[in-house]
């Protein structure tokens, strides 16, 4: 089945030459169109606009920035909804629910299906199909898709009404923030009473914090390293719509919030395309 896939950031790009790889079809488009041709050595063909994708494709994914990304794909000229009659369109960017919305409703009224399905897990993830899926939207369109979410992920959720999706993902990387800045502090902590911060990893990961996150980051922020698998704009981004959400369903997300400000004291001070763990920077 030929497949769309609009967005060859790093995940757009892993998740691409994952269903090449995997004898699907795909057809790509990136703004920054010399992107594609890395994905056509893997064998994709190259569609000139958004619009000329989805002529071409059942079903197209996208795997944008942030909602305005999402939005301009969609409703710019050339975009999605052109040609969006009778074909499926799924969104696996992290977006807020009201934004998911739109495009759906839009969508729906020029006759096409709409899912969000954004996605938990990074780059590693994205290149060895380890994804976590988070569907929400047209089940019929769940369904058509799942040979595919099979390939990119390990796992696929369906959580019903469009937004729900979102929703999910926003809480999910609202945790993630959170933890990625109590272990900056605690790695900050260590280090400076003149312990072995190798120790504090070794440490945490025999006891009830044991996690993937600490495991796979750890390592490179001892090294100074923080080349971006999940940039840290994009987490400032989702802790944005994430406390945004709360403020909608008066939930009080004190911990997300301060999360929130050392990100965005981190984005200031130009480490805003550098791996989210490089918040631990702000604590120099
Ligand atoms: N990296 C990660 O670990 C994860 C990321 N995500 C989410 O996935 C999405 C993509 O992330 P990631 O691949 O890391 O991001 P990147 O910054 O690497 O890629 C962003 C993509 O969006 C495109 N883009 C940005 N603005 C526009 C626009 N106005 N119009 C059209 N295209 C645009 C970029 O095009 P161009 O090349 O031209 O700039 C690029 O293809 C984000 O929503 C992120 O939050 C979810 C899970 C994990
Ligand atoms: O949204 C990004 C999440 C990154 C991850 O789960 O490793």
């Amino acid at each position: 089945m030929e497949i769309g896939f609009l967005g060859l950031g790093i995940m757009g790009k892993a998740m691409s030459i994952n269903l090449l790889h995997h004898g699907f079809k795909v057809t790509v488009w990136n703004r920054t169109l010399s992107k594609c041709d890395e994905l056509v050595e893997h064998g994709a063909t190259v569609g000139e606009t958004p619009a000329a994708v989805v002529k071409k494709c059942k079903y197209t994914i996208a795997m944008l920035s942030d909602p305005s990304a999402a939005l301009s794909v969609v409703f710019d000229k050339d975009g999605v909804l052109e040609q969006i009659n009778g074909k499926g369109y799924i969104d696996m960017s992290t977006i807020d629910a009201q934004t998911s919305i739109k495009i759906s409703d839009a969508i729906k009224a020029k006759g096409g299906d709409f899912l969000e399905a954004p996605v938990s897990g990074g780059k590693t993830h994205a290149e060895d199909g380890q994804l976590v899926i988070i569907a929400a939207g047209h089940k019929a369109l769940y369904e058509e898709a799942l040979p595919a979410f099979d390939v990119l992920g390990k796992k696929s959720f369906f959580l019903g009404a469009v937004g729900d999706g979102a929703k999910m993902k926003l809480a999910v990387n609202a945790v993630m923030g959170s933890m990625m800045n109590a272990f900056s502090e605690g790695l900050r902590l260590v280090e400076r009473s003149g312990l072995n911060p190798g120790t504090l990893l070794d440490v945490l990961d025999h006891g009830a914090m044991s996690n993937g996150l600490f495991k796979s980051k750890g390592p490179t922020m001892l090294k100074n390293s923080y080349n971006p698998g999940f940039p840290l704009k994009h987490m400032q981004k989702d802790m944005r719509l994430a406390l945004a959400l709360g403020d909608e369903n008066a939930v009080p997300m004190p911990v997300a919030a301060v999360a929130n400000e050392a990100f965005e004291k981190a984005k200031s001070t130009g480490l805003g395309d550098l791996d989210f763990s490089a918040v631990i920077k702000t604590l120099n």
